[in-house]
């Protein structure tokens, strides 16, 4: 079949989309990219695309990927949201037995102690894309330990739970109780603390929640019993293990083990524990210890290398499709991407030479790159318009950014103005965010694992302690969204009446580019080397091939 470099198709002249620029400018623009390679790209693309008489034959498969019906997507539950309330799991109790054998008129104590309560763990795995099974779990319980038994068996150790999340998760912590530090506190009040020993008055009482006593025993009996004082608080030694509180991760990398969050409560003693020489057959057993309960706040913040920003309908989910094999929904319409789409590019297709080969800043050598769609902004998004700023914490920590423009509607160089405004104005509220963030966290309440404080010190207030080591504190900025490389890709190229737009477009930024113009973000740090424009045609894959060397030659800056 012959290949046709040029060919009119409903007054649009095929390919590549602007033959004017295809020579003196094309080149310029080939070489303001950095792109000598892309020369090759586009000739290549030139002189290999062939359109088949019959547009709807060879072709048909690919046309309906990019331009399919408005139900031919795939949707998966989706959520970057939630709040869970973990709770560890209680320790099991401590049994009341004696030894019983023949001839053993009345035999020693043997009642096993409880078993501790299952802990809490958390691991972030690259197979995971959304938070919407914990959203609708709300609560995870660990397993109760199990109860001590006779003949000293103790009691099994309650089953751990495993959370898993996307990679970019991340976990801050909203409320805790500990019920050690509970107990703590409240001796510490009661003025019990002076020398960490427990005082007389808790000797020899009994408390329900507490001790079991020997079934059977009757009331008048448990009045007149002796019990020993309440054994120390102890805690599990997982509990080391436990994140500093309050707890704030960021979980942005692939976790080959996962983390404790919630350690599981102790048991409680056999009746073994309480023998004394005045009472060498005990009847009673400490109760497991209840556990620490945690309210967690999760938000993914998905971390693509592309991130798309466009206004809706400008043609995102179409670039994706055309870049991906993603089935992201395709509407001639605002709004029909109602929820982020990721996309994952292979850039070694495993036929012979790779696509594309770059290495990684770590010197990895990347096989692909993932790219993040999310719904459209409009103009005044950051005052709670439209969905797309709710959802641009997703490009938010994107590598690159592609500001998506269409070329047939309006003012190329308005829309990416507005575009900048509103990324700018969601910058602005982030910044703020996190500076409240940060005071918040510089002010610690007394840690958990605080050693009591001598009693004349203490004065009663729940008074903050000045944490003045930041150590603790995780980065808490990624790059700003406009220090970031970005790009831009002006579609539907392929309808008639675009090249000025798109001439004017890349005249912007080269003025930009220059200085002549300001940074439309008017930020002082904000990204602006090399500034550049990539006309395409998503819908029929032309000019998108450049998109990947670019996004990797960015991607190392
Ligand atoms: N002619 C032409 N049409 C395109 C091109 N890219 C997308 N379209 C059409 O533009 C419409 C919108 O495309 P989408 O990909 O859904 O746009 P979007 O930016 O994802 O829209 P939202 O999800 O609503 O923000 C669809 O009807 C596409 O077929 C293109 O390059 N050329
Ligand atoms: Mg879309």
């Amino acid at each position: 079949m012959p290949s046709i470099r040029l060919r009119s198709l409903g007054g649009t002249l095929i390919p590549f989309l602007y033959p004017a620029l295809s020579d003196s400018t094309l080149t310029s623009v080939a070489r303001r990219l950095c792109l000598q390679r892309h020369v090759r790209l586009y000739s290549r693309c030139n002189s290999t695309i062939a359109y088949p008489t019959n547009r709807h034959s060879a072709s048909s498969d690919r046309s309906s990927h990019l331009d399919p019906t408005p139900d031919n997507y795939s949707l998966t539950p989706f959520a970057d949201r939630c709040i869970l309330t973990l709770e560890a799991g209680a320790g099991g109790h401590g049994c009341v037995s004696f030894v019983r054998e023949k001839y053993i008129e009345e035999g020693p104590p043997n009642g096993g102690d409880g078993g501790s309560g299952g802990n809490i763990y958390i691991q972030a795995v690259r197979g995971e894309t959304s938070l919407h099974k914990l959203s609708r779990r709300r609560l995870v319980k660990a397993g109760r330990g199990k109860n001590g038994q006779g003949k000293m068996k103790g009691g099994e150790r309650g089953s751990d739970v495993l959370i898993t999340v996307p990679v970019g998760t991340v976990v801050r912590e909203i409320q805790r109780y500990d019920p050690i530090e509970a107990a703590e506190e409240a001796q510490r009040r009661a003025g019990w603390f002076g020398n960490g020993e427990a005082s007389e008055e808790m000797k020899g009482s009994y408390r329900k929640d507490k001790w079991l006593v020997f079934p059977g025993t009757m009331p008048s009996e448990l009045s007149r019993m002796q019990f020993p004082a309440l054994p120390k608080l102890r805690r599990s030694h997982f509990a080391a293990l436990q994140p500093q509180a309050p707890i704030w991760l960021d979980l942005d990398k692939h976790m080959e083990t996962p983390m404790l969050l919630a350690a599981g409560a102790m048991g409680g003693l056999g009746n073994p524990h309480f023998i004394t020489p005045d009472s060498p057959r005990p009847k009673m057993a400490t109760r497991g210890d209840e556990a620490i309960k945690l309210s967690l706040q999760l938000e993914l913040k998905i971390l693509a290398d592309l991130g798309l920003v466009g206004l809706p309908n400008a043609g995102k989910s179409t670039l994706l499709r055309a870049l991906s094999n993603s089935r992201a929904r395709v509407g001639n319409w605002a709004f029909t991407t109602l929820q982020p789409n990721v996309g994952t590019v292979v850039l070694d297709n495993h036929k012979g030479r790779p696509v594309v080969v770059k290495r990684g800043k770590d010197g990895e050598l990347k096989e692909n790159f993932t790219i993040a769609d999310v719904p459209g902004l409009i103009e005044d998004a950051h005052l709670d318009k439209g969905l797309g700023l709710g959802f641009l914490r997703h490009v938010e920590r994107a590598a690159v950014l592609a500001y998506v423009i269409d070329l047939s509607r309006g003012n190329a160089v308005d829309a990416l103005k507005l575009l900048w405004r509103e990324v700018s104005e969601y910058e602005a509220l982030r910044e703020k965010e996190l500076n409240a963030e940060t005071e918040r966290r510089m002010v610690t309440y007394r840690p958990s694992r605080s050693s009591p404080q001598p009693k004349e010190e203490y004065n009663g207030l729940d008074e903050p302690v000045f944490n003045s080591s930041s150590q603790y504190l995780p980065t808490l900025t990624s790059t700003t969204i406009s220090s970031k490389p970005w790009f831009v890709v002006a579609t539907k190229a392929d309808l008639p009446d675009t090249q000025a737009n798109y001439e004017a477009l890349q005249k912007y930024l080269d003025e930009v580019n220059s200085g002549v113009q300001p940074h439309p973000s008017t930020r002082k740090n904000a990204w602006k080397r090399n500034l550049q424009s990539v006309p395409v045609s998503a819908i029929r894959a032309e000019g998108v091939e450049v998109i990947p060397q670019l996004v990797m030659d960015l991607l190392v800056e």
